[in-house]
């Protein structure tokens, strides 16, 4: 038995350049959620070593503040919109993948903020979204809607000043996410919704935003909405008792701390001390579709884990390892598919600055400074630093022995 966030039952049907359809069962679960918190995550990356050294003493406690701010108001916005997700709201992609008026509406956001707060450098930032599909004559009515919500967003937290903004200015606002990032200067890092398709099940995401300053990941952010404040180890994890919205942040040399979205105490946090496999619980992708369950599954049995896998949605499993609710993550990506920076800087950085180890399926770290994308070896692994050698072992062997069988 797997052991998943919420509810399975929502039924989506996405088309090529179609809305995707959610049904009427589907609305009430969606509807009934208006407790889960959003997660959000920023990263900001370094690239080459010797920049890598000079920026190793510096601190980034101004764009850590600033990250913050900015993914906890989109996570608001987030919130928002998950309580009352409309049809027309879920949009398909090109490459299939849904949008909603809350992966627009999040990424302006944090734009806006770290344009306003942050003026000594000119922005820039590596996003998900653009505006290309927002800006088509039937578009009109989305813009519409997102820039209400992003006004609405802004008016109704006393902290931001920000006058309100114009349907062009959120158009340009999604389109400063255009940088290409790489191995020099100061990069921002936003996935202004990571786990869409958990958002519209009603279930986990994270708002993920992070720096890379000269190729490495230098601060990171994750606003998870909808993560229990409690640990998610347990299959009971998902209580209408649980009081939900994390917010995790790490900046290099300094550790990880979570603190509750609506504004408690950071606590710092550190990865499971767990050496011992029998004991061990791992997380992976809810859809299997981007993760492949049976690997995970092989190599579990190779361990001898005995739980059954975690499933949730997003880098909200990056968060929840980095306060030892589980000791492995494992990810295996179908052939083909390119894994993105903002899928896993911010996610990455919290773990690092809680004692864990990132790694890809052939032990290399994964390497932020080429850009858009990351260039990975099969898949991703995270684990602490006692279990990595084990895992990499079952990992590869694994690897081979369903190569072999097919
Ligand atoms: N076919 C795919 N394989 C792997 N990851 C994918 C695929 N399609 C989308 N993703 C991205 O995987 C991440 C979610 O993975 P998980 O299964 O761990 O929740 C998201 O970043 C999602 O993008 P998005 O940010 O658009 O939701
Ligand atoms: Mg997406
Ligand atoms: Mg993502
Ligand atoms: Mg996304």
């Amino acid at each position: 038995m797997n052991t998943s966030i919420g509810n399975s039952s929502a039924v989506l049907s996405m088309r090529r350049g179609a809305v995707l359809h959610i049904n009427a069962r589907t609305r009430t679960y969606l509807n009934s959620k208006s407790k889960f918190p959003f997660l959000l995550s920023l990263s900001f990356s370094t690239a080459t070593p010797r920049a890598a050294r000079a920026t190793a003493s510096m601190s980034y406690h101004k764009q850590l503040a600033a990250a913050k701010k900015a993914a906890s108001v989109a996570a608001r916005l987030c919130q928002k919109v998950q309580t009352a997700l409309l049809q027309s709201d879920v949009q398909s992609k090109s490459d299939k993948s849904p949008v909603t008026v809350a992966d627009y509406g999040s990424q302006a956001i944090v734009s806006l903020i770290l344009e306003k707060e942050l003026t000594s450098i000119p922005l820039s930032l590596v996003a998900e979204e653009d505006s290309g599909d927002l800006r088509k004559e039937e578009s009109r009515e989305t813009l519409h809607r997102i820039t209400e919500l992003v006004n609405d967003t802004f008016a109704s937290d006393g902290t931001i000043n920000i006058s309100p903004v114009s349907e062009e200015d959120v158009l340009k606002a999604i389109d400063t996410g255009k940088s290409e990032g790489g191995p020099h200067g100061q990069h921002w890092v936003l996935d202004p919704i990571d786990g869409t398709k958990g958002f519209v099940r009603g279930q986990q995401y994270a708002i993920a935003l992070a720096l890379l300053d000269e190729g490495k990941v230098v601060l990171g952010v994750l606003a998870c909405p909808n993560l229990p404040l409690s640990s998610i180890a347990k299959s009971d994890f998902s209580s209408s008792e649980d009081k939900v919205g994390c917010l995790f942040f790490a900046e290099v040399g300094g550790g990880t701390y979570m603190q509750s979205l609506d504004g408690s105490p950071p606590t710092k946090v550190h990865v499971s001390t767990n050496e011992n496999l029998e004991e061990a619980s791992f997380f992976e992708s809810y859809e299997a579709a981007h993760s492949s369950h049976d690997l995970s599954s092989l190599i579990a049995t190779k361990l001898g884990v005995k739980a059954p896998p975690v499933r949730i949605d997003s880098q909200a499993k990056y968060g929840a390892l980095s306060r030892g609710d589980g000791s492995i993550y494992l990810r295996f990506p179908r052939r083909g598919y390119v894994e993105k920076i903002w899928d896993h800087a911010a996610g990455y950085i919290v773990v690092a600055e809680a004692g864990g180890v990132v790694n890809d399926a052939g032990g290399k770290p994964l390497d932020f400074s080429k850009g858009r994308y990351l260039d990975l070896d099969t898949g991703i692994v995270v684990t602490n630093q006692k279990l990595m050698p084990a895992l990499l072992k079952a990992v590869q062997e694994s690897i081979s022995e369903k190569a072999s069988s097919l």
